[in-house]
């Protein structure tokens, strides 16, 4: 009989519910919202990625975060992300799951399929808009129960660790406070795993929800400039939050250099001041050393003579 002393590698989504069932874990995610930003973040070190939904919106569609994505849109933008390191657990936005329990059944195994390691699924209709806009109008409690049950059963479904975040966005609706937690509590009840209050508007809330919330993994949404004060993962950690995900932290930045730079060029014709970056700097960051090896070990001739 032989044996093989290498373990198979850990499943993503395993990893992440590790963490997330873990007391003491503590999961911390950027925002990447495309290839690029994943290969960035990926590189900085991270260990957990967060795929932003407003992010995806943006890059991938060009349009603003109010339900223009569909299943088809997240999931293969999910799918390209989570390749590019498929032992990084990759948390990804899933709106609203995209319709009835039924599409919410599908649309996480859809996700599962992808490599997706969890995803949060909210409270607000159909049309949906960004958490931290005006005017969000909610589905009634029953309906969004059934959502994050129809998650957890599908998940189950196929065996898969896939963790499930429920949240809501009752904060900002007539019922307030008191409301969103009686929804988290519900979804708590239909097997979510972790808790996301959206659009936290002050640390006394913070400590208000962990302490309501108590023995169960709750969520920090450090959209910057949001309806959120800023606070760090330090202070987050400390607060008693277990996951915390900083949806803009690439895709921010990327629009103010990409709008420095645009406006340069057009404005003097040329590109000057920029930090530089060759060609082979930018396929460097996108993994050109490891295609350059697989043509290798493949005994392929592409690269032999350099690239
Ligand atoms: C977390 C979020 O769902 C996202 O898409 O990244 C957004 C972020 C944003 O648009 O500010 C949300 O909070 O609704």
């Amino acid at each position: 009989m032989t044996t093989n002393n290498t373990s198979p590698p850990i499943h993503p989504a395993t990893k992440l519910r590790r963490i997330i069932e873990d007391p003491n874990g503590f999961v911390f995610a950027p925002g990447v919202h495309d290839g690029l930003s994943a290969r960035v973040a990926l590189a900085s070190g991270f260990d957990v990625l967060y795929m932003t939904g407003a992010g995806t919106a943006a890059s991938r569609l060009g349009q603003p975060d109010i339900a223009l994505t569909t299943l088809p849109d997240m999931r293969a933008h999910a799918e390209m992300i989570a390749s590019l390191s498929p032992t990084t657990p990759l948390i990804a936005d899933m709106d609203t799951g995209f319709g009835g329990p039924s599409n919410v059944h599908r649309s996480v195994l859809e996700y599962i399929r992808a490599g997706v390691a969890g995803a949060h699924i909210e409270d607000q209709t159909q049309q949906k808009r960004c958490g931290h806009l005006s005017n969000k109008q909610l589905v009634s409690m029953d309906v969004f129960v059934s959502r994050i049950r129809a998650a957890v059963a599908a998940r189950k479904s196929v065996g898969s660790d896939f963790v499930v975040i429920a949240r809501t966005d009752a904060l900002a609706g007539e019922g307030g406070y008191e409301e969103a937690l009686r929804r988290l509590k519900g979804a708590r009840g239909a097997g979510a795993d972790v808790a996301f209050l959206e659009g936290v508007p002050d640390k006394e809330t913070m400590g208000r929800v962990i302490r309501d919330l108590e023995g169960w993994p709750v969520l920090l949404n450090m959209v910057e400039y949001g309806r959120t004060p800023t606070v760090s993962v330090e202070e987050a950690r400390a607060l008693g939050f277990r996951v915390m995900i900083w949806p803009f932290a690439g895709i921010a930045p990327a629009m103010v250099a990409m709008k420095t730079a645009y406006k340069e060029l057009k404005s003097t014709g040329l590109m000057k001041g920029q930090e530089k970056v060759t060609p082979k700097d930018l396929f460097g960051m996108c993994g050109l050393d490891e295609w350059v090896k697989v043509d290798m070990a493949a005994g392929g001739e592409d690269f032999r003579n350099g690239v």
